[in-house]
């Protein structure tokens, strides 16, 4: 039965970095910056100080609101600094070296769809651009405004908008507003004992509506994985009308009006709800650990489990630098952490019979956490998956990883990561020549070293998700043009392989010359006519996947 949910949690006690990830108090102090960059030659002998909103200079905003709308905006510098840009290293290093993108003139807190209208209606009127703002976690150049064609530039942020509105329990799906962050979404819908199971690793920071703008992938490595999967409906606000689309379990009538909306990156209007279908709370897990000698024999181990019928919730295969890395594995072994989950039936013989798989392709596990500090623990409803030690180490790493990365950055190292995905007879090949190929660049570029580590984040029967992560010494003052070099490089080898230019992380502003070679010329020009259509003045998130 549908009913109403009043929780408003949107928790703001700590606070946030204006330039980097996450909370202001969790970045590693100047020892631990100073200890990690001596790990890569090449790097500042003392981390670059980080940077101060007033040692900004922020202009005097170029248009003021009309009094109707003045209550919704805010045009505070440390606001408008921390609204200028999203969270990918290249943003991070732009404010370190005090040269943030172009700082919004205002920054917009809609309450309801009436006044995301009132507020297009009025950036329409004045030519300002206005860019849809969830968490601002984009990786991509997302929530950025480039370019001088506007009068003036409105950060639109959702996050005043983050109520769990409808609950329907015999259907199990929400009626959630788009600006939910993670964390108080999946708070609101625990007392329903209902869950949306959608974890990307940026969870806490980033929201409903970002997620679905993005098309993101959650933590899962098969089934539903992708937001996509999750929506039953969407009401989105465009200069040209609020589009309502009706709630339903499957359609054939034509093409999906939820799919033009899906990855729209903030282009053809502002999503403001959603229904997504939910799912119980697991109540068994299980994990294990298996560690591989062989790279391909791990990659074919990936794609047995893959196409079997066994789901595994967590299936990701670090190869031997990211395990050395997260501290899963010292001996040079690659590590497929299995993970599986049900709310319903116990999931332990579904990992005896994955692990048994994974040893049959020359796989490692002997259950008891040795063999050069990989093990598994078998699992079951009462042990904690984080009982393994490999699988729990994976598993901080991963939650600290951005901070971390952050704290290369003062070190004026080049530290970040990009994603694609491939059907499988192109993965082996694909992910050998992006780490020769990028490592090669990197080289060149700075004359040191560096580290292509890879991951499988996502697979499928039919192919894999490879998720890099570069860790070069960058050129003092210059870090954005080397790592601008080394996507490029890589961007290349993904092209070459026809290979997407983004599995999860958008495309952006940064990812446009590789999606316009990846997009069928027709399929642009109906995106073209769509946008011209609902966006007549311009004015949304200008330059974001289409002119
Ligand atoms: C450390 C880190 C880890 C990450 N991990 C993952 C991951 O595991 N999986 C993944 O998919 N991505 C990941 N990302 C990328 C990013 O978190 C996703 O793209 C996410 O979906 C963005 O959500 P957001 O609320 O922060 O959106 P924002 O960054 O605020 O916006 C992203 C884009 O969507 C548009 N937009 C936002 N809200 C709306 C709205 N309501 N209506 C219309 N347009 C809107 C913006 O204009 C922008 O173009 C990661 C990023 C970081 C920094």
């Amino acid at each position: 039965m549908a009913g109403t949910t009043s929780q408003p949690t949107q928790p703001t006690a700590r606070t946030r970095s204006w330039w980097g990830w996450g909370w202001a108090d969790a970045h590693p102090d100047d020892a631990e910056c100073t200890a990690m960059g001596a790990l890569l030659p090449g790097t500042l002998s003392r981390p670059l100080p980080v940077p101060r909103v007033r040692d900004l200079a922020v202009a005097a905003p170029a248009v003021e609101p009309p009094r109707s709308l003045a209550h919704l905006i805010d045009a505070d510098p440390g606001d408008r600094a921390a609204h200028s840009m999203g969270k990918a290293y290249r943003d991070v290093v732009r404010a370190l070296r005090g040269r943030p993108g172009r700082i919004p003139d205002l920054v917009a807190r809609p309450t309801d769809d009436q006044g995301v209208a009132d507020l297009l209606d009025w950036a329409g009127e004045r030519q300002v651009a206005v860019v849809p703002y969830g968490g601002g976690s984009s990786v991509t150049g997302g929530v950025e405004y480039r370019g001088d064609a506007h009068r003036a530039v409105m950060s639109l942020d959702l996050t005043a908008m983050g109520r769990v509105l409808e609950v329907d329990t015999e259907g199990r799906a929400a009626r959630i507003q788009a600006g939910t962050l993670g964390p108080s979404l999946e708070d609101q819908l625990r007392t329903h004992g209902l869950t949306l199971r959608h974890f990307p690793q940026s969870f806490e920071f980033s929201t409903l509506g970002g997620w679905l703008a993005t098309r993101a992938g959650g933590h899962y490595a098969t089934g539903r994985t992708h937001i996509d999967d999750f929506v039953q409906s969407l009401c989105v606000v465009t200069p040209a009308g609020i589009s309502n689309s009706w709630r339903l379990p499957a359609s054939g009538a034509g093409p999906s009006p939820d799919r033009l909306f899906l990855g729209s990156e903030g282009a053809l209007g502002v999503i403001t709800e959603a229904w997504v279908r939910l799912q119980e709370c697991p109540r068994h897990k299980a994990s294990a650990a298996v560690a591989f000698t062989d790279f391909r024999s791990a990659l074919r181990a990936v794609r047995a489990l893959a196409q079997s019928d066994l789901s595994p919730a967590n299936c990701r295969l670090l190869d031997s630098g990211e395990a050395a890395l997260s501290g899963a594995a010292h001996d040079g072994s690659s590590v497929l952490v299995l993970g599986f989950e049900s709310a319903d039936e116990p999931v332990t013989a579904r990992l005896e019979r994955a692990v048994a798989l994974a040893r049959s392709h020359g796989g490692r596990y002997d259950g008891s956490g040795g063999d050069g500090g990989v093990g598994g623990s078998k699992g079951s409803p009462e042990a904690s998956p984080d009982g393994d030690a490999a699988v729990s180490a994976w598993r901080s790493a991963f939650l600290r990883m951005p901070y971390l990365r952050d704290g290369l950055a003062r070190m004026g190292a080049v530290a970040e990561t990009f994603e694609t995905a491939a059907t499988w007879d192109r993965i082996p090949d694909l992910i050998d020549e992006v780490r020769r190929e990028v490592g090669e660049a990197a080289v060149k570029a700075t004359g040191f070293p560096a580290t292509v580590n890879c991951r499988l984040t996502h697979v499928y029967p039919d192919g894999a998700a490879p998720y890099f992560t570069v860790l070069a010494a960058g050129r003092a003052g210059d870090e954005v043009a080397v790592w601008d070099d080394l996507k490029a490089v890589a961007s290349e080898v993904l092209n070459r392989h026809r290979a997407t230019i983004t599995h999860h992380h958008a495309v952006g502003r940064d990812h446009r010359p590789g999606y316009d070679r990846q997009r069928p010329e027709p399929f642009a020009l109906a995106l073209r006519a769509a946008k011209g259509a609902l966006d007549p003045r311009g004015i949304l998130n200008p330059g974001v996947l289409v002119d």
